[in-house]
């Protein structure tokens, strides 16, 4: 009981409670075990689980802690703090939470770039590194559109069995196709059944994997590896996506399959990867790398397109914009590629602008494993971080913020316009008050990859479908697994446009 309840869950979450506490830390009450998850779990049972935060910075300022049941957290919505935890100067001070690799664990393993930390992070950057650069993405846009013609050929066909569609389902599994099909090449598509069978898989194993992660079996380290809550299906589950993708690798090397685009594929690249000794990664690096990918990127991707076809529907002046931009670059059905991204300029402000009031990554943590002090050594707001703490930079708050953002709550895609002359994004009010992406040594490798997949499936869903909300549903987000989802789904008529 000590040992495995009384010391972790109590006496060191009050510790590093205390400590903040006696710097003048504001916050809610220390309730061990609990914290204030009874509040948070009523604020979202009506849709305003997110928003629970916002009253919170309302009431305690832009830093405060929290208890996430046992776990207590400090929440920051201040940009120059976040920097100070998110900058290269104090990386080697924090390190991802234990909670978030106990969620990945079971199907990523703990050798890739989300969650390994140090020199194994620092060499599987550097390696992986310049595989995203946008040039080197290029060669993945056929397989971005291609994906899209499919699942717009299967949007339309069920919109016109079942009448109305849930799009977060269907952008969540176009993104799915798109990563994997990225990651694993040919077989993915070819091998009978193999992609309906590891997507179902796959998201059969997510599925349980965000269900115990909203009970708190994920985040406490013991509960994690007792055979119940769906343990058993997610260790089978992660066994038949790990043979899938060993296969795939195993092919690949033998030359049995290619990529799917006329050039390097994500598993090329990792194939291909070397380090400053020219030394590649092994076969089990690379299977959980291909995977990380997957994982990291579909739902996070899928979730941005979601948010933006909702905000698209309710405000019909952007999708006039939008239209005027798509059919001016892309008449007549023109089929996006590489070369005309750079024109979709309202299509990638609309974009950011959905990334900043529905970031899909709503949080980003850090654990302290060295003490030291953020906000300047002598200044008064400076607060001393002791190890073990936790830090919660909160996207979804930060974002919102009435001191960094003019009009916060409104959906304006115009203050994302690219200068006509210099063809550079306006700047941000503070490097740190926009992070979708994070910022640091840490930040998303696959941000480039996000933005150009993001890009054509949108250009091709505007060029391609009407969509029309199906009223009286109520659209609120809420935090699922380890992204940002709408709580009820998105339900919307969707018609063929003529073009
Ligand atoms: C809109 C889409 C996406 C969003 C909003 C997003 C957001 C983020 C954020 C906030 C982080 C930092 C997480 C943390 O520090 O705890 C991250 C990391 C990461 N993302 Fe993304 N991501 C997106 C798409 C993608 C895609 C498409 C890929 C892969 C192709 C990807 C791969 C990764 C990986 C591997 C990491 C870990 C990087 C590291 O620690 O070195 N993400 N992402």
């Amino acid at each position: 009981m000590k040992w495995l309840i009384i010391n972790p869950l109590i006496r060191s979450q009050k510790r590093v409670y205390d400590a903040f506490r006696a710097q003048g830390v504001p916050g809610e009450p220390f309730i061990p075990l609990v914290g204030q998850l009874w509040h948070m779990n009523e604020a979202n049972k009506i849709g305003r689980g997110m928003d629970y935060i916002v009253d919170l910075v309302q009431k305690h300022g832009s830093y405060f802690l929290f208890g996430f049941g046992p776990l207590t957290r400090m929440i920051l919505v201040e940009p120059e703090l976040i920097s100070d935890v998110l900058g290269r100067s104090n990386t080697a001070n924090y390190e991802k939470p234990p909670d978030l690799i106990n969620i990945v664990k079971p199907i990523l393993g703990i050798h890739n770039l989300l969650v390994s930390e140090g020199d194994e992070h620092d060499r599987a950057r550097k390696m992986l590194n310049p595989a995203f650069h946008f040039v080197n993405l290029r060669s993945m846009v056929p397989i971005m559109s291609n994906e899209t013609v499919k699942a717009i050929d299967s949007l339309l066909s069920l919109a016109l069995s079942t009448n109305e569609v849930n799009l977060e389902i269907q952008m969540n599994s176009l993104t799915l196709s798109i990563i994997a099909s990225s990651a694993f090449g040919q077989g993915f598509e070819t091998t009978p059944h193999a992609k309906e069978s590891i997507c179902t898989t796959f998201n059969k194993v997510k599925d349980v994997i965000e269900y115990r992660t909203l009970h708190m079996i994920n985040q406490i380290k013991f509960l994690a590896e007792l055979p119940f809550w769906g343990k058993k299906i997610v260790d089978d589950g992660a066994k038949k996506v790990n043979d899938f993708v060993d296969q795939a690798i195993a092919d690949r090397r033998s030359g049995k399959s290619t990529s799917l685009c006329a050039g390097q594929d994500i598993l090329d690249l990792l194939l291909n990867a070397v380090d400053d000794k020219g030394e590649s990664f092994s076969d089990q690096q690379i299977r959980d790398e291909a995977l990380t990918f997957v994982l990291a990127g579909h739902e996070t991707t899928g979730n941005l397109m979601t948010w933006t076809l909702y905000l698209l529907m309710t405000h019909a002046e952007v999708l006039e914009a939008c239209r005027e931009e798509v059919d001016r670059i892309l008449p007549n059905g023109t089929i996006p590629d590489f070369e005309h991204m750079a024109d979709l300029q309202v299509i990638e402000a609309v974009l950011y602008e959905s990334l900043r009031l529905y970031p899909p990554a709503a949080f980003i943590v850090r654990q302290c494993i060295k003490e030291h002090t953020i906000g300047g050594t002598n200044d008064k707001s400076s607060i001393f971080i002791p190890v073990g703490a936790m830090i919660v930079i909160h996207n979804y708050t930060l974002h919102r913020r009435e001191d960094y953002w003019s009009c916060p709550l409104e959906f304006d895609y115009k203050r994302w316009m690219r200068d006509p002359v210099s063809g550079l994004k306006p700047k941000l009010t503070h490097p740190y008050a926009y992070l979708p992406f994070a910022s640091g040594t840490r930040n998303c490798i696959g941000q480039n990859f996000a933005i150009l997949e993001a890009k054509v499936m949108f250009a091709m869903l505007v060029q391609r479908c009407n969509f029309k909300l199906v009223p009286g549903q109520q659209i609120v987000p809420e935090m699922k697994g380890i992204t940002m989802k709408t709580k009820y789904g998105l339900f919307a008529y969707v018609e063929k446009r003529e073009i």
